[in-house]
This record gives C-alpha cells, sequence and structure tokens, in this order.
C-alpha cells in the first residue's frame, strides 16, 4: 500500500512550529520524553501478557535500546513494547488528545519572552513531539502486539506526515531522528555521542524500570550481552533508603509520571510495614494543569504491585479532591491482575487511601509553618480543589479547614487562616463572619459590610465558586460558628450597647411599622418581608437572604448545572437613620389614603428595591422600567 499524506490537526501544527523554533532551551529531555514513552508502553506490554496468556508475544526480554549513527546523524530509541496499530498512529501522533491543548498553544503564541514560552511548555510538556526540537525529520515503525502488520509514521513537522504499512516491522516501537546539525550554543548537542547520551540517561532515566541498553563503550567489561551495556540502574526510588535519593532522582521520576517538565513543589515519602506492606512516593505539583478542572481529569496516582506497573490514575487510592496529587503506591500483597473494581471495595486499599490522604494533608498542615511561601504557592494552585474536600471528606474536615487560607479585611493583599481569624476576634465575638461574592472590591463596598466595617469587625472574602457550597455545610470551625453577614438578622452590639438602643429601636418599630407593612405588601412579588436593618450606616437600603436560605449565586450555580431550583424570596432590608427612608416613612404617614400620592409612593418603594438590588450586584426584574422611573426623579430635581 502506498503511503497516504495526512495534515496535521491545526494546534499539533502550530505546537511542532514552536518545537522546531526550538523555544525550550534544554534540549535534552527529547531523549526522556521517548524513554518514558517507551517505559510505558513496556508496562502495557506486560500488563497485557498478565491478563491475557492467549497474546502470541515474546516478552521474555522487554528493554529500550538506544542505538546512534555517527555517518548518518541518526539516533534511535527502540522498545519492544506494545507499539500501535495504523488507527493509533493517526490518532495519537496525528493530534494532541490534551484538553486544554488549544488554550495552552494559544497562550504560548501570545507569551512575550522566551523564558515565558519556556515555563509554558515546562507546564505542559509536548511528549514525542520534543524529538523536533533536534531533528529535522523523525520516522516512528511501529507493530502492535499481536498484529500481523506494522506502520511507518514519518514527518518533518512541516505541516504534513505520511504513514504507510510495512510487512516486516519487528513488535514494539522505533523512533529515528534524523538529527539537525550540532550547534553547541543554541544548546544542540552531539546526540550521537554515546558519552552524552549516557549523560542524559543517567541523568533523566535513571529509575526506569527497564533496561535501557546501548553499545557497550569499547572494552567495557560486566556487560550482559557482549557488545551492549544497560545504562540506568534501574532501580525503584521508593524502594530505595531516603538518605540514597537526591532531590534531583526524584524530580526526574515525577516528571516521568506527571508528564510535567517542572520540578515538584514537594516530597512525600510514606513506609507502611506489617500485615498490609506498602510504600508510597507522592509530589505535590508546582502549578496546577490546564484541565484540573475538567470533567475527565484523571487522578495522579499510579498503583504497582511488587515493583510491577499496574494502573495510572488509580482512583482507589485518592479522592477527586486530591486528584492533583502525582505519584507511585507500591503494595506488596496485591495480585498482580487486580482490577479497579476490586480495588474500589477492597478494605485495606482504603486504609492505605486514608493513611495518604492524612499524610498529604499533614504535610501541607507542616509547609504552611515550616515555607510560608511555598504553602502560599500550593494555595494559589490547589486550594479552590482542595476546598471541594470540605463537601466531600467528612472524616477530614477539620483537618481541611486547618490547612485553607482566605482573604480578609484585615489584610488588604494577604491571606489568612481560620485559626488566626479566631484568635483575633473581639471580646465577646462568638462568630466567625464571612461573605462570599465575585470580587474582593464588589464585597468591600457592598452595603451589608457597613455595620461590621464600623465596629472594626474582621470579615473573610471568599470568591471561589467553591466557596458558596461548602459553607452551606460546614456550620462551624473551632466551636465558632460560620456567620455570613449577607444572611439572617445581624446583631453587633454589646449587652450594654443594647440597652442604649433598646428603646430608640423599639421607638423606630413603631414609628415605621405602617412603611414596613405597607411596603411589604407592595414589593411582595420580589421580596418576603421588607423590615429595619442594624447592619447598615450609609447606604439607605440593602437585600439580605433567610438564615437557611439558598443565596441567589448558588441558584444560578444549580441552574447553571441543569437543576431545577424554585425561586427564592429575599428580605429588604432599611436603614432608618437615611434621610430617603425616613422621608419616605413620612411621604407613607402624609399620603396614607390619598390615590396619586400612593401611586408616586410605590414607584419610590420599587426604586429603593431596585437600588439595593444593584448594590449586591443582583439583577433587575424589569431593567428598562427602572431606568425610566429614575431618569423621571432626576429630572424633577434640576
Ligand atoms: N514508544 C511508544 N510505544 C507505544 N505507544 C507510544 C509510544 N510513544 C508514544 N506512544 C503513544 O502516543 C501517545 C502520545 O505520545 P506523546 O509523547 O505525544 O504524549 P504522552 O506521552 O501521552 O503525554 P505527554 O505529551 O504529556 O508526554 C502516547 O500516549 C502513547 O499512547
Amino acid at each position: 500500500m502506498p503511503a497516504e499524506t495526512f495534515e496535521f490537526q491545526v494546534e499539533a501544527r502550530q505546537l511542532l512550529q514552536m518545537m522546531i523554533h526550538s523555544i525550550y532551551s534544554n534540549k535534552d529531555v527529547f531523549l526522556r520524553e521517548l524513554i518514558s514513552n517507551s517505559s510505558d508502553a513496556l508496562d502495557k506490554l506486560r500488563l497485557e501478557t498478565l491478563r491475557d496468556d492467549q497474546l502470541d508475544v515474546d516478552a521474555s526480554d522487554l528493554h529500550i535500546a538506544i542505538d546512534a549513527d555517527r555517518e548518518t546523524r541518526t539516533l534511535t530509541v527502540r522498545d519492544n513494547g506494545i507499539g500501535m496499530t495504523h488507527d493509533e498512529v493517526v490518532e495519537l501522533i496525528g493530534t494532541i488528545a490534551n484538553s486544554g491543548t488549544a488554550k495552552f498553544v494559544q497562550e504560548l503564541r501570545e507569551a512575550k519572552d522566551s523564558s515565558a514560552s519556556e515555563e509554558l511548555i515546562g507546564q505542559f510538556g509536548v511528549g514525542f513531539y520534543s524529538s523536533f526540537m533536534v531533528a529535522d525529520e523523525v520516522t516512528l515503525l511501529t507493530r502492535r502486539a499481536g498484529e500481523e502488520t506494522g506502520t511507518r509514521w514519518q514527518s518533518d513537522g512541516e505541516g504534513t506526515y505520511t504513514v504507510e504499512t510495512v510487512d516486516d516491522a519487528p513488535q514494539g516501537t522505533s523512533v529515528t531522528l534524523r538529527l539537525k546539525p550540532e550547534d553547541t550554543e543554541d544548546k544542540l548537542f552531539d546526540y550521537t555521542s554515546p558519552w552524552k547520551i549516557r549523560e542524559i540517561v543517567k541523568r533523566y532515566s535513571d529509575f526506569i524500570t527497564w533496561p535501557i541498553r546501548m553499545a557497550a563503550a569499547t572494552g567495557e567489561e560486566g556487560a550482559e550481552d557482549p557488545g551492549t551495556e544497560t545504562v540506568n540502574s534501574m532501580k525503584a526510588l521508593w524502594a530505595r533508603s531516603k538518605d540514597s535519593v537526591t532531590a534531583e532522582e526524584y524530580s526526574e521520576l515525577y516528571k516521568h509520571i506527571s508528564h510535567d517538565w517542572t520540578e515538584p513543589l514537594e516530597t512525600i515519602r510514606m513506609q507502611a510495614e506489617g500485615t498490609f506492606e506498602y510504600q508510597a512516593l507522592l509530589f505535590l505539583p508546582s502549578h496546577a494543569p490546564q484541565d484540573l478542572f475538567m470533567q475527565d481529569h484523571k487522578r495522579g496516582v499510579q498503583l504497582y504491585v511488587k515493583r510491577v506497573f499496574i494502573m495510572d490514575d488509580c482512583e482507589a487510592l485518592m479522592p477527586t479532591y486530591l486528584r492533583f496529587v502525582k505519584g507511585v503506591v507500591d503494595a506488596q500483597d496485591l495480585s498482580l491482575n487486580v482490577s479497579r473494581e476490586i480495588l474500589q471495595q477492597d478494605r485495606q486499599i482504603e486504609m492505605m487511601r486514608r493513611r495518604l490522604v492524612k499524610k498529604v494533608l499533614s504535610t501541607v498542615k507542616d509547609m504552611r509553618s515550616s515555607d510560608p511561601e511555598k504553602y502560599g504557592t500550593f494555595w494559589k494552585e490547589f486550594g479552590r480543589v482542595l476546598k471541594e474536600g470540605l463537601l466531600q471528606d467528612f472524616e477530614n474536615r477539620d483537618a481541611i479547614l486547618e490547612i485553607c487560607s482566605f482573604a480578609s479585611t484585615q489584610d488588604e493583599e494577604g491571606l489568612t487562616t481560620l485559626r488566626s481569624y479566631v484568635e483575633r476576634m473581639k471580646e465577646g465575638q462568638e462568630q466567625i463572619f464571612y461573605m462570599t461574592g465575585e470580587s474582593r472590591a464588589a464585597m468591600e463596598s457592598s452595603p451589608h459590610m457597613e455595620a461590621f466595617r464600623a465596629k472594626g469587625f474582621e470579615v473573610l472574602l471568599l470568591t471561589d465558586p467553591v466557596d458558596e457550597v461548602w459553607v452551606q455545610s460546614v456550620p462551624e470551625f473551632d466551636g465558632k460558628q460560620l456567620q455570613s453577614i449577607a444572611k439572617g438578622e445581624v446583631d453587633l452590639d454589646t449587652d450594654e450597647e443594647k440597652k442604649e438602643v433598646e428603646a430608640e429601636r423599639e421607638k423606630q418599630q413603631q414609628e415605621y411599622a405602617g412603611l414596613l407593612t405597607w411596603m411589604t405588601e407592595q414589593l411582595g412579588e420580589h421580596v418576603k418581608e421588607v423590615r429595619l436593618s442594624s447592619r447598615l450606616t450609609v447606604s439607605p437600603a440593602c437585600i439580605v437572604s433567610d438564615t437557611h436560605d439558598v443565596t441567589p449565586a448558588l441558584e444560578n450555580m444549580y441552574r447553571a448545572m441543569g437543576q431545577e431550583v424554585p425561586h427564592v424570596k429575599r428580605i429588604l432590608e432599611l436603614n432608618p437613620s437615611h434621610a430617603l427612608i425616613s422621608g419616605l416613612k413620612k411621604a407613607h404617614a402624609a399620603g396614607a389614603g390619598e390615590q396619586g400620592a400612593t401611586a408616586e409612593l410605590a414607584e419610590t418603594a420599587e426604586l429603593v428595591h431596585g437600588l439595593a438590588l444593584l448594590s449586591d450586584g443582583g439583577e433587575l426584574s424589569d431593567p428598562s422600567r427602572f431606568s425610566r422611573l429614575m431618569a423621571d426623579r432626576l429630572e424633577r430635581t434640576l
């Protein structure tokens, strides 16, 4: 069959262009990426032979081989792993399946300087395509285990690639690079040099559990096959003693399993002995991946059984709110045939997961006290996800609350913890006050804040969408109730102050009773009640939710998720010390009974309600009517 020519998908083409023009300064990593792919392919083949004893493959000598040819300036990385079918080649190599690629490519194009692009590439990792940093032509020859024919893929990275069926391909995959001319100034080294290759393998891929072989340096002894040597030590890092592993080695393992090119933020090691023995090596990344909030985001922990890779994204080992944690868990006493379903029900796995979760949370807690800057990075990247745990993980709710940070009126820039909020609470203050909203600025100028500011009470400012949800289900922290400042009645007065204002309040209640009843009736379609406020000092009115009602933001969120929720009416609070409100009261008392005056007054009530809604960031039910009434009033002031 003749070779077919295909075009790269748009994003793939753009990415390739960037690779060819080589925006990443450390080009050595292309070899790490090819080895990493080969290692995954060998893992997959081993698993398949374990699960399918009919599979006709020779899996007795699984390995990776690197051949360099100085004459032709080619470098080949070969494995006898799972290989790919014709369709897989087109699908996996011609397109980039990773969700978020389009956004990433756009950011990359917009990145102003090379260090910004480098950082982006690092965050994304571009796997196989990184070959084009060092090669002007790449040929991939592959045959899927169990298939008769193989596939050859070839491209110069310039927009198209060819694919053809070949009869004599060995099982597995080989990738041959026609290397660009050496240019050490541009960090393009001589990748046919055995010395250089050995150095790269040792540095980036030493822990790979499959042998990486290359032609033996002349005269070298101890090679298992005369003429070849194994370059990597193949030692699983999690099985080595803690002090014998360097930070760089951990970092390379992290990059292999996470497909991230940047350094991990934190490395966590755990070991359990006894009846159920396992070792865990976990990493907290230093940045959130693009697809962290996408539906299909996978969890990042791999399961090994006695050093044998069993599965990626082992959901039984990490809850979804810790989906950003990467790493390896190696259990001694599981069957190599263990399935996802069995893992979900296994009691020991459940215990292991609980210990892993506690360890991750305690690591973050320690990080906060020992290295606040690092914790700051962690929180900025993953705080939003971690807070999902407040809804999912009842057992660890307190531990999660302990490591959360929030913006607060107490500090204009930094964040605070609940614990330090509690330490700063005023004498007699019983509750932790918070407000939820879209932005700090909007909350700070909200009428709800007035009395709290006037009386010097600290308010936490919660801006993440998830905050709307978890505050509904977390009643307290450290025995102190969490209280929204936009819900229910507010009572900030001390007993003494209460005594002082009690008489005044009662008087106001009586004076305003008529207006309040009338307004509740007038606005009954929109509000549940109109009442006097003790939270306003400057604004004439504000809108609040009843203590146990769903907030409008949450109502909108449920609707966006396709859930039917009834519209909840809210409460309009009036500020009796505002001239507009006392004027309204007077006009109401004077004009009671007169028809013309009542109609005018009803419009004023409507306008007051509209103003309160607007200052809360809410939507008017009839905006054009509101602006007509408002324009009419303004006209009369001229
Ligand atoms: N040597 C190989 N053997 C078998 N399949 C391979 C091999 N190399 C690549 N593949 C397949 O092609 C896919 C794409 O590889 P590529 O390196 O571009 O991305 P990746 O490894 O999935 O992720 P990343 O881009 O983050 O490195 C792999 O997921 C794998 O399915």
